[in-house]
């Protein structure tokens, strides 16, 4: 049977928080290994069955029709033990209405066939495991992780399930948005790499995305499952206004979302992590109501414009000055490799206020330790400054204990910096750690933090590393781990 796969990534806000809203600001995200994905197989009885295999309780089944020439409704079929999942069937109605328009009836009639199945299934990553650990009795430890089969059922229904900040409703809108495009001929397959196609993808999943949330956030999250890793400044809401008060449907959809619409103001300047490090997240069992957070910090900042202007621009010094240097980095190790590994062996056996201390070294090694160090003390500035702007306004942006866990870790030997991550909370905390090569002396820097957090109660690493495909990706069901079964065993039911 043949399938069509499409991935996006999940993402970290390492930062930008808050600020990264205003489009005076930029964010730095990074994209992550842990994806959603969406597998469309031919259906069959005119219908567009969605599955989400990990959760009880989620199959959607939906009819389309269309009156010619213009539109198509797309309304789920109704039974009793349904449940509603509105960002899955807001997707399916404004990307085939899309396909209408640009491609017309008959090609959406060829593209739906005899119907669609679809399953969607994201990493493991996207929901705390810690229960799934202690119920197979295995220790908290990626070695553990790697243990539970991928796309693991969570035993709970969608609305129930704890979930670790990855931002599983825009990689899965990204994922399931673009499939829907190359599923109608609106993409083709072997152009998903092209910056138009990316385009196209990037602005329908952000109006649905915007849609099913009821407000145009500041859209880094799909634009890191479109793009991947990148410093994100976002587009003027304006642009997606008259779509978003278009009750009847009626406005041309493709006018707004065609990558040529020069209204799309979004900066996206590609980054990626410095080599020899890696991106290491403490899920915390827990998950933060982003919107409740935001709205408390916007009144407070709309109160108090003059203390928020001086934070704000504090905090963006160093978030601009924290992208920069981790570019410098990447420049550093690109100009003379051997010195930048060398740099990361020795960094990765010392606490940061170490690393400067030695007189005697090389000079082009000495270079990178400064630079290794000022990410340090960055990231230590950026959550100061995050947890003043926290105090201030009465929000719990870096709470306590998961100070203590960030103080901790970033008093490790080997540990660059970390943070609470995008709107803070109690999302999964980041880490940036030194990789240094396997014949470096000394037990490296990873399975020392992992025995750190095994004292700490309720945490534990998340396998996510940054992304090395840049945003949503086409794949191949039997090339992904776990995908085909769980497809396989969808379609035996
Ligand atoms: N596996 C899935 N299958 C189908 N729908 C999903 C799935 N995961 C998420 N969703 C949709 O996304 C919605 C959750 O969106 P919400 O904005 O609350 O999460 P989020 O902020 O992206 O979460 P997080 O950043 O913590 O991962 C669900 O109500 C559901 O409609
Ligand atoms: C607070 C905010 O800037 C970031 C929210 O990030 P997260 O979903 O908590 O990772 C909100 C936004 O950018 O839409």
């Amino acid at each position: 049977m043949s399938s069509l796969v499409l991935s996006a990534p999940g993402k970290v806000l390492l930062a930008g928080g808050y600020l990264v809203l205003d489009p005076a600001y930029s964010g730095v995200v990074v994209s992550t290994s842990s994806r959603f994905y969406t597998v469309i197989t031919p259906g069959i009885n005119n219908r567009i069955v969605v599955r989400s295999p990990q959760f009880i309780n989620a199959t959607w089944s939906y009819s389309w029709s269309i009156s010619s020439p213009s539109s198509v409704v797309v309304s789920q079929v109704e039974s009793p033990e349904a449940s509603k999942n509105k960002f899955v069937h807001l997707a399916l109605q404004k990307t085939l209405s899309l396909a209408l328009e640009a491609r017309g009836p008959a090609e959406l009639e060829r593209a739906l066939g005899a119907g669609l199945d679809i399953t969607i299934v994201g990493d493991n990553d996207f929901y705390s495991q810690q229960d799934q650990l202690k119920s197979r009795n295995l220790p908290v430890s990626l070695a553990s992780l790697a243990e539970i089969p991928p796309f693991s059922p969570t035993g709970v229904e969608l609305a129930d399930v704890a979930k670790t900040g990855l931002g599983s409703s825009a990689a899965l809108i990204t994922s399931l948005v673009t499939a829907l495009l190359v599923q109608a001929g609106l993409i083709a397959p072997d152009q998903l790499a092209s910056a138009s196609a990316r385009r196209l993808a990037h602005n329908v999943a952000q109006f649905v995305h915007c849609l099913a949330q009821g407000k145009v956030g500041s859209g880094f999250d799909v634009s890191a499952a479109a793009f991947g890793s990148q410093f994100y400044t976002r587009f003027s809401p304006a642009v997606l206004q008259p779509l978003m008060d278009d009750s009847s449907g009626s406005q041309s959809l493709l006018s707004v979302l065609a990558p040529e619409n020069q209204a799309w103001d979004l900066t996206v300047t590609p980054f990626t992590l410095p080599p020899r490090t890696r991106l290491l997240l403490a899920d915390i069992h827990a998950g933060s109501n982003t919107p409740l957070l935001v709205s408390k910090v916007l009144k407070w900042r709309a109160e108090n414009s003059a203390v928020a202007h001086s934070v704000w621009t504090a905090l963006d010094q160093c978030n601009t000055s924290l992208g920069q240097t981790l570019a410098r980095l990447t420049e550093l190790y690109d100009r003379d490799e051997y010195a930048y590994v060398e740099t990361v062996r020795w960094a990765a056996g010392l606490q940061p206020r170490q690393w400067l201390a030695n007189p005697n070294m090389p000079q082009a090694q000495s270079t990178c330790l400064e630079v290794f160090y000022e990410a340090h003390l960055l990231t230590e500035q950026i959550r100061s400054k995050m947890r003043e702007m926290g105090k201030l306004s009465g929000v719990e942006i870096e709470p306590e204990k998961q100070t203590q866990l960030l103080d901790a870790s970033v008093s490790m030997a080997g540990v660059i910096g970390g943070g609470v991550p995008g709107a803070g909370g109690f999302d999964a905390v980041w880490l940036l750690v030194c990789e240094p090569p396997e014949d470096t002396p000394g037990l490296p820097p990873l399975p020392r933090i992992e025995r750190l957090w095994q004292g700490f109660a309720g945490v534990a690493p998340l396998l996510a590393q940054e992304s090395k495909a840049q945003g949503v990706t086409l794949e191949r069901l039997d090339d992904v781990p776990g995908l085909a079964a769980v497809v396989n065993a969808e379609a035996r039911v």
